[in-house]
């Protein structure tokens, strides 16, 4: 469903910051090498937002669960302060190895931590007393509702949660949706509003980005 006109979606794109080189070669590297996939990949827009969501925020640690070739974490690393860091989890060693690269090549290497893995693993993994300040689902949209919990059980009060695709190209409003990944999402955004723990603020960015902030 094209619920932005497609006009008025590239005004928007045209009217935020420019990509600098390093996102642009890597949307393009993607394309070219990855043309199944790239779709995947957040569009600058969307970047730029991470990026200034991570500066306001200041997180000491960032999480992302769901790295691709890395565009979305060169955004949020950029956005850290000194000494702050990326915990960035993935399943794809060939996908995560573009992203390394170019993490290098943005210069934000030393801030970004990749953990192989089923995310469900790494963050249940991770200690519960070592707060998180922001983190940023975009991976496998049936698992978010887990992701969503281990993430919120760590984030500090205050700390903000971004969870990408929550519109799923429109069909979160169609009652005749059956996919797993579509009524996943569905319920999660009907229990995100319903969770008492937190405000969120759904924004049609793209295709929908969530801000929750832990009460
Ligand atoms: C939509 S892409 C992420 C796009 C990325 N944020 C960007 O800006 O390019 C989803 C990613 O989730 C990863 N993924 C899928 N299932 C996963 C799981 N169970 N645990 C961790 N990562 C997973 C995929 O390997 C893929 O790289």
């Amino acid at each position: 469903m094209a619920f932005i006109d497609p006009l008025i979606s590239d005004y928007l794109l045209a009217h935020s910051t420019a990509a600098d080189d390093v996102l642009r070669d890597l949307a393009e590297e993607t394309h070219a090498h990855l043309p199944g996939e790239s779709g995947m990949q957040i569009s600058h827009d969307e970047g730029e937002f991470l990026t200034m969501l991570v500066q306001l925020v200041e997180p000491k640690l960032a999480v992302e669960v769901g790295v691709f070739t890395g565009y979305s974490s060169i955004c949020i690393a950029r956005g850290l302060p000194a000494g702050g860091r990326l915990l960035a989890l993935d399943v794809s060693d060939e996908w995560t190895s573009v992203a390394r690269r170019y993490w290098k090549r943005a210069g934000v290497e030393d801030r970004i931590e990749l953990r192989l893995g089923p995310a469900a693993d790494s963050l249940r993994a991770m200690p519960e007393d070592e707060p998180v300040d922001f983190a940023f689902i975009d991976a496998d949209k049936t698992g978010y509702p887990v992701y969503y919990e281990e993430l919120l059980k760590r984030l500090r009060p205050g700390g903000i949660l971004a969870l990408d695709n929550v519109l799923r190209d429109g069909r979160v409003v169609d009652p005749d949706a059956r996919d797993a990944a579509d009524l996943a999402i569905k319920d999660l955004n009907d229990a995100i509003t319903a969770d008492t723990r937190v405000t969120s603020v759904m924004l049609p960015l793209r295709d929908g980005v969530t801000i929750v902030r832990k009460r």
